[in-house]
């Protein structure tokens, strides 16, 4: 009953705007493919705001639905409220009515962290904590996330087989429910409420503050790549490589990714060194498909002098394809704020604002190599549309929480698959056609994937996505915003 909201009180009336220029901006997001017209957008100048306005939605006889937007780097309209409230969360940072950054560190006896909005991003939090000589742990690769929209998902990278996703190095969170309660909780206290929120997507609470955990700040990195021809050979490495963790950390990697290199055009070989460049394509050329592992370690000034001989004994008698190891030294935040080069690249040629049919799994290690077969080598490589970025990497489930909302495949090593295509707006349908085709094939496959930054449509789609969270998830709902007002973009409360 959105119209309801024209009666709302005065102090709400005069931060809902209802410019038709404002509202389609919020109609959208990254992906540029869902247009969900929301009712009106709400500016809040301050937490209780939030509370405010979900008060008042719960005060109707028909509430109506409320959206937190962070960046809107969604692809599939899960920032969106059709017919309802939009609450544009950067607003906060705005006014500094929200929680700001605040480093908390006595250099001594506690661990240091960051108490940090909801609405803030993390390049932000990345600058604010180097101050310090500080930084978090566990990242995503791209900055200009905002912590809320991240920790609603879990914020994955290289990092987290190292410390988990991001949503295993928060301590404590504010968090407005779906009843208008601000709560502070965390394992120890509201523990309910904390362990929903995280991975949660935006369920059951909005995000005010986080509680970061922070560790001391390298200052430069060495920056690997390692090419492969052999998909097995790349997989055992790069499970080798995060095996590392809790064993040796002194020589273990700080980050572990993986990326694709197929023979479609545009092959992109900027990142090579130009000299390189032809002996690359020739590999390319000759085996279709290259599987290429990115390694990162980072030293300061107390590590520097045996950084070169780690990396050594980090990369001993891995099976790359002999001479195709490229190195290169980077600082700390250049490597960390890496996409953001591409993006200001991208943006530069009208090519950032695309529709994005991204599709993002979570794979069992135990089927991965079935994977490569059916959909790497199988679908992406003999359809004639081209893969854009294709990322893959190992994590290890052990540091991940099980009783947080955020759901993984059953199996102690578990990849990520990332196929982020970028297109016209004429392709959009082939790209979702080739994504539908790659489920069924899993389906088929019985390959147990679970969706990352899931879109799914249906309720059955949702309780398999669950699985034996389901349950938790359906009874956390009702008990924290039991009207279902919450991320309605989402689309799992109100799916068919
Ligand atoms: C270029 C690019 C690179 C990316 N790289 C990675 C990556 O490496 N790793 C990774 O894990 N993800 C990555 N992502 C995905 C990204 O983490 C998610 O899309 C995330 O939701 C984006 O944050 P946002 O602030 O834009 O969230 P939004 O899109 O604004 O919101 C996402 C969801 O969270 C809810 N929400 C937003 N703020 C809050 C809050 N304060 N409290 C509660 N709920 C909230 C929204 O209602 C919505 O349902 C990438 C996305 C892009 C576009």
């Amino acid at each position: 009953q959105p119209w309801s909201l024209l009666q709302a009180p005065n102090d709400l009336t005069l931060k809902l705007i209802r410019d038709p220029v404002i509202l389609s901006l919020a109609s959208t997001d990254y992906g540029h493919i869902v247009h969900d017209n929301p009712f009106a957008i709400f500016s809040p100048s301050s937490i209780s705001d939030i509370s405010l306005l979900i008060n008042f939605s719960n005060s109707l006889a028909i509430p109506f639905t409320i959206a937190p937007r962070g960046q809107a780097h969604s692809v599939n309209g899960q920032a969106m409220a059709n017919d309802g409230v939009v609450v544009n969360m950067t607003e906060l940072n705005g006014f500094r009515n929200g929680a700001g950054i605040v480093v908390v560190s006595d250099g001594r006896t506690n661990a240091p962290y960051a108490d940090v909005g909801g609405e803030q991003i993390w390049i932000d939090v990345l600058h604010a904590t180097l101050e310090h000589g500080l930084t978090p742990l566990s990242w995503t690769d791209y900055l200009f996330l905002s912590v809320g929209g991240t920790l609603s998902n879990a914020g994955i990278s290289g990092q987290s087989f190292r410390f988990g996703p991001q949503i295993s190095n928060v301590h404590e969170l504010d968090v407005v429910t779906g009843k208008g309660d601000l709560v502070t909780c965390s394992s120890d206290n509201n523990s309910e409420l904390f362990y929903a929120v995280l991975g949660g997507l935006g369920q059951f609470g909005i995000i005010t503050r986080a509680r970061i955990a922070l560790g001391p700040a390298p200052t430069r990195v060495k920056w690997l790549r390692l090419l492969y021809n052999d998909f097995s050979a790349f997989s055992a490495d790069q499970e080798h490589l995060i095996s590392f963790n809790g064993r040796n950390d002194t020589i273990a990697a700080d980050y572990v990714e993986g990326f694709l290199l197929l023979n479609q055009p545009p092959l992109d070989l900027s990142s090579f060194p130009a000299p390189d460049q032809p002996r690359v394509t020739s590999l390319v050329t000759q085996y279709g498909i290259i599987y290429i592992i990115e390694l990162v370690k980072y030293y300061d000034n107390s590590t520097q002098e045996h950084v070169d001989e780690d990396v050594k004994v980090l990369v001993e008698g891995l099976k790359f394809v002999p001479t195709f190891m490229f190195e290169k030294d980077a600082s700390y935040e250049e490597f960390l704020n890496r996409v953001h080069a591409d993006e200001l690249f991208l943006t530069s040629q009208g090519l950032w604002d695309v529709p994005h049919p991204w599709l993002n799994l979570f794979v069992p290690g135990s089927r991965i190599s079935d994977f490569d077969e059916g959909v790497f080598k199988g679908i992406i490589l003999k359809q004639n549309i081209t893969a854009g970025v294709a990322i893959i990497y190992p994590m290890n489930r052990s540091k991940w929480n099980d009783q947080m909302s955020a759901v993984t495949p059953n199996e102690d090593v578990f990849y990520t698959v990332s196929l982020l295509h970028s297109t016209g707006f004429d392709k959009v349908e082939e790209f979702q056609a080739q994504n539908q085709q790659i489920l069924k094939f899993c389906k088929d496959a019985g390959i147990e994937i679970k969706q990352y930054l899931p879109q799914n449509k249906t309720r059955n789609e949702w309780i398999k996505q669950f699985g034996s969270k389901w349950k938790t998830f359906e009874e956390r709902k009702n008990q924290f915003d039991p009207n279902r007002i919450l991320s309605p973009g989402q689309r799992i409360f109100n799916s068919i």
